[in-house]
Order: C-alpha cells, then structure tokens, then sequence
C-alpha cells in the first residue's frame, strides 16, 4: 500500500491509545478489539517467545485478532464457560471445541467477519482435570483466502441496538486442533507431558478486561464531553420563548432548568475524565509490577476499576439522554449525534461486566475491609480505602463558612460510604448468625452492597476532581474549573441526599444550602459555557453532529443534511404510484360512486 499504516505502538502508552480507542470509531472500527483486547492479552499473558512472535506481527497488522469469551450461554459467569480446550499428549496440542449450542462464542467484536485469529477463553482440561477458563490464541480463518479453518463456524450475529458497524459475531469448534504453544504461557502452563503448572494468581488471565474497565472510564468522560459540547453549543443558538416578556426569545441555554440539565454532565465527565487517568496509571503500574513478581496491587485495580467502570457507564448513560432530551426535537435526529454517541455508550454499561456484576465485585472487597474494621484492625496505607477505617465527623459541616478544599463535602461522602459499607456488613453477620448461609446472606444484601460499591466510588471520584483541581497553576482555568467542581459535589451531595439525611448526618438546612451551591454554580458557568467546551477543541467530524458545528451554522446545515438523505433523491418515490397514488385514487374512485 502507498501509505501504509506504521506500526501500532503498543508500549505500555495506554493513555494515547485508550483515547485513539474511543475516538477512532466512536461505533466501532474493525481493529477495536485488536488493538485493546487482543494486544493487552499478549502483552500481559504471552511469555516471551510468544511475544517475539506475535506481538511485532499484531503490531504491524499482519492479522486481526479480536476477544472470543462470552458465549450465547454465559457471559458474567466465566466459571460455567463451555468451550473446552482439552490437552492431547500424543500430539501435544489442545482440542478445542463446542459442545453445546450455548457454548457457541457470541458476541466479541470483530469476530463475525474482520478477525482471523482470536483469544479463545476455553476450560483447559489435561492429565482428566478442568482447570478452568484459559486463554488460547487461535487462527480461525486462512490468512490469504480469509475463509474460515476446518472445524470453524463463523459469522456476524446481525444488527444490534447499535454499534452496527461493528461485527460483533458467532463462533463454534468442532474438535479444532490446535499447538500446545497456542495456550498464553506466560501465567499459567501445561507441560509437554501434560502436567498443569498454575498461575501465581487465578485472575490474571482477565487482565484484558481489566485494561478494558479500566478504560472505559476515560471513554465515558469523553462521551459526556462530547454530547455536553452538542447540547451546550445548540443550546447558545437555538432561541426559544422569552423570559421578560416583550424582550425577545431567549437562547434556551439561559433557561436554568437547561442548565441544571447539562451542566452537571459537563461537570462529571471532568470527574471521569480525571479519574480515568488515575485508574489507567494504576493500572499500567500494577501490570508493571506483575512482571517483576509483585501482585498486592491486583485485588485493588480489579476492585477500583469494577466500581468507576459501572458508576461511569450508568452516569453516562443517563447523562448522555439529558444532554439529547435538552435538545428538543433535532436532539432525536440522526443529525444530532445523540443516537450514535448513546448507542455506543450505554453498550459500556453491559460490557466488560456487567454493572450489578461489577457493583457486586468492588462490594466484595469493601467487605474484606469492613471486617478488618470490626476486628479492631488498623488501616492499611491506601488511600483509596484508608478512609473507611476513619472515625469522621458525627454531623455534617458543609454549610460551615470555610470549606478550605471541600473537606467537610468530602467527609460527608466518607460518611456514607463508611456507614452503607459497615451497615450492610453487619446485616450480612447477621443474617448469617440467624441461619442463612453466606452465599444465601450476600444475595440478601446485594442492593445494600451495591449502594456501598456507588458510595465508595463517589467518594474516590469526588476526592480526586478536588487534588487535581488544586494542583493547577493558571489561576484563570483554575476559577473556571472550581465553578464545575462546586457544581459537581453539591449535585452528588444532593444526589445522595436520601442516605445523608437517613441517619440525620445531614439537615435538611443543610441540603437546602447544598440546592443553593448547586444554582451559584450554574449561574457562574453559563458565561464561559460555550468556551469551556470550545476549550475541548473536538473536531466536528468526532461530534458527528450537526447541532454541535463549530461554526453554530445549524439551520442551514439541518436543511442541507436532510436534503442529503437518498429519500430525497426524486420528488415522487418510485413506489408511490404502486401503492399509495393507486390506494388514493381507488378512494377517490369509490368516493364517487
Ligand atoms: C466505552 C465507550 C466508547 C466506546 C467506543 C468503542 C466501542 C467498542 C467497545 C468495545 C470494547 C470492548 C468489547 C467488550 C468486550 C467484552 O465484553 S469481553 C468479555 C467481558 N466479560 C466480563 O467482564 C465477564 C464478567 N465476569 C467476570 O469477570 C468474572 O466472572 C467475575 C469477576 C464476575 C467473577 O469471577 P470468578 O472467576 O467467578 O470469581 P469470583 O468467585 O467471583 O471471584 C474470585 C476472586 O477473584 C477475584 N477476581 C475476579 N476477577 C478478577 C480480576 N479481573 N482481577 C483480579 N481479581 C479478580 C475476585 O475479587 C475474588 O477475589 P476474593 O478475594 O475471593 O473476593
Ligand atoms: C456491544 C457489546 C460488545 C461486546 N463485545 C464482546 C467482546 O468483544 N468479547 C466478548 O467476549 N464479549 C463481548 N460482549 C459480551 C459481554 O461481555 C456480555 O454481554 C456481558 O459480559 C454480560 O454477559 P451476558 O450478556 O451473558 O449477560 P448475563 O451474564 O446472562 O447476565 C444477564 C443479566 O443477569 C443479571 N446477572 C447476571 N449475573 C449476575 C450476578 N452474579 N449477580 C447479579 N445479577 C446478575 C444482570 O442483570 C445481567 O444484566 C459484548 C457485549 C456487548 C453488548
């Protein structure tokens, strides 16, 4: 090819390609999964001649590869995947296969038409024992012809809610043999014997979800950002009613219910945004670190990346829906973007773990400390958790009238993060003390759990939006950013409220004044509303909207967009007169009789 593309970079600059992920095609591209699911797996999971084999030629594009896991049956629960890749000594290779129609792959991008090679999670079998899901490289179509290797079904699994230009697909084995090498070594191992040699730690073959989680934090601040900019944008030059009556129709952004509608997602994609770094750092040196032998950090990514994947992908979701329902009638045009953003973002609530899933597992975690809580232990040094083993305020401050850095908004997110994770550990004791067994007893509380998950995870992302905010130096950007910052903690003060009065840590004085902060904030951003998502510089061409244009040209442009459409191509449509021209004048026929 003239120009062809140079090689990915896939150096640990996980922060570069994450936004390339998420920007190159907002719905999807055919190597989305190879380059962040497929590449991460061989990073992390491939030993080192299978690196120097593969990684140079998933660099260089030689094949595509996406991430074959979830299968019609199973897709939460790994432990019940049915694909089985059982090890033959004789000749030293594994037999993949389908046994059942659930166990067919379902669902990983890519596969349907685009992929020839895929990451297969398989149950490994050798020497008669399971031990459990495994990651396989696996070529599935021939690499000149493209057609599918003997023993493999594949194809697209057809349209979806959205995300259409993505192939997500089907895939089944019948008795695909494939080398013994094509098992990822670098973790765990089968022999040429066949004995099993077992991984340091059983989780690390997920790292590829985890990176992907950990990922798509970043990606819903950058669907917030951009769907913000739409709505803020068409919202400064759309005019409609007035509020003095006689003064002339206003722009609907000065309208305080528009504001309080986008602002607050403009606010939390900044939060997510800031986090997304922060998790993404984690995660990188915790990958790091498991290279050179050290695992303590693991439990504390998957339990961090569990909680922000599932609160951002939900906040995302319901943000993006304000920012199209602000939008009026174009809001619900294609033209608007809204569909394709949406569509493509509310898929991250179910991917990648499913959120009461995720909610579920970050719980699990918050459960471990709870009990160190109650047996009197002290704090490890993390400052992601190390809160909850302090005692805090027994009232809540926030209407003190120096709230140097919002610590006393801060703590009342401690607060209930601490009280919702004890009370519900204390109920799981209980319930267990009056006969239920543990399984029966965390089932019994999951909405409880799921609720500490959210607080806990509140807590981080408002406790972090605060220390980067105050590391800024420009005084300038520093008071535009601190108006968001204002508007972000007392809307999740507020939005939290029913748990802060519960117990009655909070006033209803004090929530009155957390609704007065929240308007302060408004009226303070609506002058620099229209520079500070400017400040994003996305390109029209990322908005895909035509709401959004830079330029505000937004009537001409809606017209010429419609004018565009292929109905529009002839005046009359070519199957008018079949049908509706001859119902009609069949009407008007009969009419005269
Ligand atoms: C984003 C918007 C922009 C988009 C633009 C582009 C759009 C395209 C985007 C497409 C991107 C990706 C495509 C999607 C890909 C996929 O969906 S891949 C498949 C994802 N599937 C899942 O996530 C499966 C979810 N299920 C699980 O992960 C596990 O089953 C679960 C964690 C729920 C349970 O694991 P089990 O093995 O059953 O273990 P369990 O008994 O619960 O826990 C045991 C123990 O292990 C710890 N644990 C579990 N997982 C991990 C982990 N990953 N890392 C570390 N530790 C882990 C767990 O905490 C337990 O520890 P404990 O000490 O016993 O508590
Ligand atoms: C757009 C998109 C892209 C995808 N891409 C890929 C890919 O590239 N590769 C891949 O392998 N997979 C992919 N997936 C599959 C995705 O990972 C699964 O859909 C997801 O893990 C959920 O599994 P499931 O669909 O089988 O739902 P199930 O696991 O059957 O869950 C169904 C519902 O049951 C509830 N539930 C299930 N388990 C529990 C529990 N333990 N506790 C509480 N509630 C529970 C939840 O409400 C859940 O929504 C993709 C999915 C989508 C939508």
């Amino acid at each position: 090819m003239e120009h062809a593309p140079k090689a990915i970079d896939v150096t640990n600059d996980v922060e570069m390609r994450t936004f390339n992920f998420f920007t190159m095609g907002i719905d999807g591209h055919p190597l989305g999964l190879h380059l962040d699911m497929a590449i991460p797996t061989i990073l992390n999971n491939a030993d080192e001649e299978q690196q120097k084999d593969w990684l140079p030629k998933a660099a260089n594009r030689e094949f595509i590869a996406t991430y074959a896991q979830t299968e019609m049956g199973h897709g939460t629960n790994l432990k019940k995947l049915e694909t089985t890749a059982t090890y033959d000594p004789k000749t030293q290779e594994f037999v993949l296969n389908s046994p059942t129609i659930t166990s067919t792959k379902w669902w990983p991008g890519n596969l349907g038409k685009s992929s020839n090679y895929a990451v297969v999670m398989a149950q490994l079998y050798t020497q008669g024992k399971c031990h459990g899901a495994h990651p396989f490289f696996v070529q599935l179509r021939d690499l000149n012809t493209h057609k599918p290797l003997k023993g493999i079904t594949v194809g697209d699994i057809g349209p979806k809610f959205g995300m259409n230009t993505v192939d997500n697909g089907f895939l089944q084995f019948d008795h695909v043999r494939t080398p013994r090498r094509s098992m990822f070594m670098k973790h765990a191992k089968v022999l040429p014997d066949g004995r099993y040699v077992p991984p340091v730690h059983d989780k690390l073959n997920y790292s590829a979800m985890v990176f992907i989680r950990a990922a798509i934090v970043s990606g819903m601040a950058y669907h917030l950002l951009v769907t913000s900019t739409i709505a803020v944008r068409y919202s400064a030059i759309r005019r409609q009613g007035e509020i003095t009556p006689g003064a002339g129709e206003v722009k609907v952004l000065d309208y305080q219910t528009q504001q309080h509608r986008i602002f607050p997602q403009l606010a939390r994609g900044l939060a997510f945004r800031l986090s997304g770094q922060y998790i993404m750092k984690l995660y990188t040196q915790t990958m790091d670190d498991i290279r050179n032998g050290d695992i303590s950090a693991v439990p504390d990514l998957h339990a961090l990346s569990c909680g922000l994947k599932a609160v951002t992908t939900h906040h995302a979701a319901l943000g993006l829906e304000q920012c199209r329902m602000a939008c009026g009638g174009h809001g619900y045009s294609q033209a608007s973007g809204f569909p394709l953003h949406y569509s493509v973002a509310v898929g991250a609530c179910t991917y990648e773990g499913e959120n009461m899933v995720m909610l579920l597992q970050t719980a699990r975690h918050l459960m471990k400390i709870a009990k160190a809580i109650r047996a009197g232990q002290s704090p490890k040094s993390n400052k992601i958790v190390d809160y909850l083993f302090h005692k805090g305020p027994p009232k809540c401050l926030i209407d003190q009238a120096y709230d140097t850095n919002y610590r006393n908004v801060l703590e009342s997110f401690e607060h209930l993060a601490r009280r919702q994770t004890l009370e519900v550990y204390d109920k799981l004791v209980q319930l267990q003390q009056q006969g239920r067994n543990y399984e029966q007893a965390w089932n019994d509380c999951a909405v409880e759990l799921c609720k500490a998950t959210r607080a806990h995870v509140r807590t981080f992302l408002a406790r972090t939006f605060v220390e980067e905010i105050d590391k800024i130096s420009d005084l300038s950007i520093k008071s535009v950013l601190q108006d968001l910052l204002q508007l972000y903690l007392y809307y999740e003060v507020t939005e939290c409220a029913t748990g802060l009065l519960e117990d009655g840590f909070m006033t209803g004085q004090q929530h009155k004044y957390a609704k007065k902060k929240i308007y302060e904030a408004l009226e303070k951003i609506r002058p620099n509303a229209v520079s500070i998502v400017d400040s994003f510089d996305f390109q029209d061409r990322e908005l895909h909207s035509v709401l959004g244009r830079r330029d505000g040209n937004v009537y001409e442009n809606l017209l010429k967009w419609a004018q565009s459409s292929p109905l529009n191509k002839t005046d009359v449509l070519p199957f008018h007169h079949k049908y509706l021209g001859k119902m009609m004048e069949e009407a008007r026929q009969r009419s005269k009789i």
